[in-house]
């Protein structure tokens, strides 16, 4: 039965807004009378001002008035969006709360927008049969900025450094202006408001404060509001009939009600000859009548068409929902309007996608990929969480789900409208209804297969700008992996462009099983690591994961179609060669193993886990490996800029002291000579010291940071001075006067108050 009376509520208020549908002429005169409030007389309108209650905007307001004079002042016309917007969201709310009581419309069942220029007064207003405010709310919503984020968003703004770049507009448009925009074209503002709990109200202000009082005409608007703009000097053009047909056509006639605007038809209306007016005649009328009366001698006409101009509310938009249209019939051109509106994004989308999803749930849905992303540090403003309008039967529902699309597709904006979810049910209900499960889950396939469908071209923009969320997609959720996979691009050492799995795959050598991919901070150190060598001289391809997420993404994904991936910076490397090569590294191997053992055994014992003789090798005498669950170089250095990460947590900590595997290139001339060195005389110092250095190089080489900085330069510095025959033993030089400096400094320090401070500075340095 529940459902029944949602229903019948559905189609009472549907009907009510149909196209063309008129307001019964008694509703118009009210609402007429309500916003003639220059109909108060100077006197009483003195009146009013006195005794009502006085209020100073909150900080945030006054600074957010100032911005957005000062940054939009190009762009008042968006006033107008601004409004009418707020109008939407006001219908929309009373629509939500009489899906549970019906009452609520029966003091004004028409739910629409009107708005009226008044010449006379230079009065532009904007109607609306919302759900009002009542006193509270006009304290609240007009007098502070609840929107979390504010004061950052505001702080930001007026930091040249930190707004320097971005484009003012875009976000302030995207924070939301939202009502203080009024105040862009208008130097008084007055808001007359009805909401069904309250009485009606009167809010004025000239942008440095506000006044609230009771309208002491009572209730003439029933229930809804009107925003009076008493318009600046430099803003009267915004009383021309055209403008603001033009604006409303430009920015709003993707709202989903209503619009109707006061204007003037001029007509030619037949009227019967003897009831004209007879006026003064000129000569040249009589003229003319005489030349008409000659060419109609017979028949005499017996009416005569005289032009007559009416007013009469005329509907501005076409209130039908886009996305109930059908995909063939909306253009390109609507589709792009309609995500402005939605979006108040000023660039035009990248793609969308309109569809109508059927099975266990029937919906339909308009979905959008934006051009750019919001940068990551502006996301956090705003309030909306989601970017996906939720209607039910074409009411609008909320946008408040956070989880409508999975994290990684937060970007996705646009609105989702099904028949089959239940109406007259609390939104935390309906969030937990097992249809909105499935609609989601739609939700996803679709977008990511409008996102496989993107031409090339379009698609390299899409991958500058998402390519993270992509990513995170891939780490994140399981059930979509393949398909993410597909989406997927890297730079590879095939050419200097980008390439997909599918790509790479194609082009991989008859006999070879893995996808190969080196993780590091750029290109030019990636294709530099002795870990690619030989691959890329035997001539295969190798993925360069140079963005700080690929190697964790790459991770999560056991393999592309088959093939498994191939860290080459880690243990399980094998090239799949010819038998005859095969046969040629196990003797290798073999003519090693004293060198081998000798490293694990005996020089490199603390350092390393093991030694082995590398396949991978080819300029390099020696690499760090990582084990198959070891950080690689590039992963160390990542963990390692995570700010998130304690240095003493333990898990980095473990990581961190997890010792490597040593290979060495059994082709390359000075692991030949150390093997010479060590086979004769396994106690060589300066093979021990060699070794040494070898695996500290090998530890740079390889992307890892070097835990003993200073030893290492030590020792190239012995290096150093036996290449150029200096003696180990040669001490540094001193000047005289410089001994005498050092001198003075340590006597003063040991008694002098300075001392003691500097010493103090040093602990807490250390700590
Ligand atoms: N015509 C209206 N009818 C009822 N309430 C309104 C109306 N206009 C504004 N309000 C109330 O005032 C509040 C502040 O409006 P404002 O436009 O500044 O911000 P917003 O609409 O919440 O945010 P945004 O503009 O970013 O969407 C609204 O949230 C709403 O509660």
């Amino acid at each position: 039965a529940e459902e029944e009376a949602a229903t019948e509520t559905i189609d009472l208020d549907l009907g009510s807004f149909k196209e063309g549908s008129r307001t019964d002429a008694e509703t118009l005169k009210r609402e007429e009378e309500a916003i003639q409030l220059d109909g108060l007389n100077v006197a009483q309108l003195k009146e009013i001002r006195e005794k009502a209650e006085k209020f100073t905007f909150q900080t945030e307001v006054n600074r957010m008035m100032k911005l957005i004079i000062n940054s939009l002042y190009r762009n008042k016309e968006i006033f107008l969006r601004e409004l009418i917007s707020n109008a939407s969201d006001a219908i929309d709310k009373i629509r939500l709360l009489a899906l549970s009581n019906s009452k609520e419309l029966d003091s004004n069942p028409e739910l629409h927008i009107r708005i009226k220029a008044d010449k006379e007064n230079k009065a532009l207003h904007i109607m609306d049969s919302g759900i009002g405010m009542t006193h509270q709310d006009l304290i609240n919503n007009l007098g502070t900025i609840a929107k979390s984020g504010t004061a950052d968003f505001l702080a930001k703004m007026q930091d040249p450094s930190k707004s320097e770049g971005l484009d003012m507009n875009d976000m302030i448009g995207q924070f939301g202006v939202g009502f203080y925009s009024a105040f862009l074209v208008a130097d008084r503002v007055v808001v007359t408001t009805k909401h069904n709990d309250d009485k009606q109200y009167i809010w004025e202000s000239d942008a440095n404060s506000f006044s609230i009082i009771e309208d002491p005409r009572g209730d003439t608007l029933k229930r809804g509001s009107v925003i009076s703009l008493y318009l600046k000097e430099e803003a009267q053009d915004f009383l021309e009939e055209d403008t603001v047909r033009e604006l409303i056509r430009k920015y709003s006639q993707f709202i989903n009600f209503p619009i109707r605007m006061w204007s003037s038809k001029t007509v030619e209306e037949e009227v019967p000859v003897e009831e004209e007016a007879k006026p003064e005649k000129s000569e040249d009328d009589v003229e003319d009548e005489d030349a008409k009366v000659e060419e109609a001698e017979d028949e005499k006409p017996k009416t005569k068409k005289v032009s007559k101009t009416t007013w009469d509310w005329t509907l501005i938009n076409d209130s039908k929902p886009i996305w109930t249209r059908k995909p063939a019939e909306v253009n390109e051109d609507e589709y792009t309007s309609f995500y402005k509106s939605l979006t108040k994004d000023s660039s035009e989308p990248l793609t969308q996608t309109h569809f109508i999803a059927e099975g266990e749930v029937t919906f339909k849905s308009l979905l959008y990929v934006p051009k750019v992303q919001p940068s990551e540090s502006f996301n956090r403003y705003g309030t909306k969480s989601d970017n996906i309008k939720l209607y039910v039967r074409r009411v609008f529902i909320t946008d408040e789900f956070n989880d409508m699309m999975p994290n990684y597709l937060s970007f996705i904006r646009g609105v989702v409208d099904s028949d089959d979810l239940p109406l007259n049910v609390s939104r935390e209900t309906l969030q937990q209804h097992k249809l909105i499960k499935v609609i989601k889950k739609k939700l996803v396939r679709k977008v990511l297969d409008m996102l496989k469908k993107i031409d090339k071209e379009a698609y390299e923009k899409f991958w500058k700008e998402f390519s993270t969320n992509i990513k995170l997609g891939v780490m994140e959720d399981p059930s979509n992996r393949s398909r993410l996979a597909k989406l997927l691009r890297f730079q590879t050492s095939n050419g200097k462009g980008v390439t997909s799995l599918a790509e790479y795959k194609e082009r991989m050598k008859g006999k070879q099983e893995h996808i190969y991919y080196i993780a590091g901070a750029n290109r030019a150190e990636v294709e530099k690591s002795p870990f690619v060598e030989r691959l890329l001289s035997k001539g295969y391809e190798v993925l360069y994961l140079v963005e700080a997420v690929d190697e964790y993404c790459i991770s999560a994904l056991p393999e592309f179609d088959g093939k498994k991936f191939q860290n080459v910076a880690k243990e399980g490397f094998q090239l799949n060669e010819s038998e005859k090569s095969k046969k040629n590294f196990e003797s290798l191997k073999s003519t090693f193993e004293p060198l081998v053992k000798w490293l694990n055994d005996v020089a490199l014992k603390d350092q390393i886990s093991k030694a082995q003789v590398s396949e991978r090798l080819s300029n390099s005498p020696c690499a760090l490996v990582a084990g198959v669950f070891g950080w690689t170089g590039n992963m160390e250095r990542l963990a390692m800029s995570n700010a998130h990460q304690k240095s003493d947590d333990p898990q980095r900590t473990y990581y961190l002291n997890q010792k490597k595997t040593l290979e060495i290139n059994p082709r390359h001339p000075l692991m030949r000579e150390l093997l010479r060195r060590v086979e004769a005389d396994e106690a060589d110092d300066t093979a021990k010291d060699m070794a040494v250095m070898m695996f500290r190089t090998a530890t740079l080489r390889s992307g890892y940071m070097l835990q003993e900085t200073s030893q290492f330069a030590d020792s190239i510095e012995q290096m150093m001075r036996q290449t150029l025959g200096v003696s180990q033993d040669e001490q540094v030089e001193f000047d005289e006067d410089e001994e005498d400096d050092a001198e003075e400094a340590a006597t003063g320090s040991q008694d002098g108050a300075n001392g003691d401070d500097e010493d103090e500075e040093q602990q807490h340095d250390e700590l």
